[in-house]
């Protein structure tokens, strides 16, 4: 970490916080060839009301996205972000949430569109390389990958300071049962519940098999991308948590690799009917897919994840 000088204020509770700017982000600062747009691009956009937004409505949320810089380079074919996760973007207790990342993934490649062009996410690919604990002023950087028509590839890394690498994601879950491992208040989803217009609905039932779940979720209109349209992060959140919540029934583990294809916009107004099954387990590997539909049976969202168990002697 570079010194205080190079430092942020952050809400902490009702107390100020001060954190230091990880020295490869004061260098980004400092890059002529990268502009700040952290407030630009969605403050100047007529297609995104922040106060409904996914990532910038939870902003202003103590633990939650404490710091969100973006800097984008002057070609607009890459972003650099810094993204202090806080305390309260936990899945396993002190472990960010994978669907929180991949929120920040997801986002961040929206980002790097919309210095270019607007888009909607078709596919998002996440995989998890170590956990990343909370309170880690994550650096990201995302790029465009390749053009093909109108599709546009991009990939991204989760990264601390010293170039450890968390995740990596393109565009298009240890042990626990234990007491304590989860707690409520610091974790993404159920933390989210308290709030006004977001989850309205989160209703789980799990199948006497083990091996699959239906859940009831009505996002609400303040977990938005595009205004009126649930964001692909969000969606890939409720994914991977009620992955965990299937997994959770028999046995433990992390997400290693999330699969999300968003197939429809899904409109913030609709009660989703999610699907979890677990397909198959090969040794250590847990693969499970999902599926959002409407009360009609139409198709949103499908996903898979694969979940590694601990290791025996864990
Ligand atoms: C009421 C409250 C309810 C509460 C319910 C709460 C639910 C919370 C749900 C949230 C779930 C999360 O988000 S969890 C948070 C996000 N995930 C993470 O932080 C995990 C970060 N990653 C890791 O810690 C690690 O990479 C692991 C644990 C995933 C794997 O490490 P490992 O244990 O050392 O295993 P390793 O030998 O590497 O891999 C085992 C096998 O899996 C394969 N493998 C490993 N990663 C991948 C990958 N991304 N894609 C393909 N394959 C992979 C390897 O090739 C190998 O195959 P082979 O050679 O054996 O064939």
């Amino acid at each position: 970490m570079s010194e205080v000088s190079n430092a942020v204020e952050t809400q902490n509770g009702n107390s100020k916080e001060i954190l230091a700017i990880p020295s490869k982000f004061d260098t980004i600062q400092k890059d002529a060839s990268y502009q700040n747009i952290s407030t630009d691009v969605l403050v100047d956009s007529n297609v995104f009301d922040v106060t409904k937004h996914y990532i910038h409505s939870l902003a202003d949320i103590n633990g939650k996205y404490e710091q969100f810089f973006v800097y984008g380079d002057g070609a607009k074919t890459r972003t650099v972000s810094l993204v202090h996760f806080g305390e309260n973007l936990c899945g396993h207790l002190g472990i960010v949430h994978g669907g929180c990342i991949s929120t920040v993934c997801d986002e961040l490649f929206g980002w790097t569109m919309v210095t270019g062009h607007v888009g909607f996410t078709a596919y998002l690919n996440v995989n998890f390389r170590k956990p990343l604990p909370t309170q880690t002023s994550a650096l990201i950087f995302t790029e465009l990958d390749r053009r093909e028509g109108r599709k546009v590839f991009m990939k991204s890394r989760v990264e601390d300071d010293e170039g450890n690498l968390f995740t990596e994601a393109t565009a298009f879950e240890k042990a626990f049962g234990e007491d304590g491992v989860i707690n409520v208040e610091k974790h993404f989803i159920h933390s989210l519940r308290n709030i006004g217009g977001k989850y309205e609905t989160f209703v789980v039932y799990g199948h006497n098999d083990k091996q699959s779940t239906t859940s009831f979720v009505y996002f609400g209109n303040s977990l938005c991308g595009h205004e009126g349209i649930v964001h692909g992060g969000c969606i890939s959140t409720v994914c991977d948590e009620l992955f965990g919540w299937t997994m959770i029934m028999d046995k433990a583990g992390f997400t290693a690799n999330l699969n999300v294809n968003f197939r429809k916009p899904l409109k913030a107004s609709t009660l989703a009917v999610i699907t979890t099954e677990l397909e198959k387990i090969e040794g250590r590997k847990v693969y499970l897919k999902s599926k959002v539909q409407d009360t009609e049976g139409n198709t949103y969202t499908e996903a898979t994840s694969l979940f590694i168990l601990p290791r025996p002697s864990q």
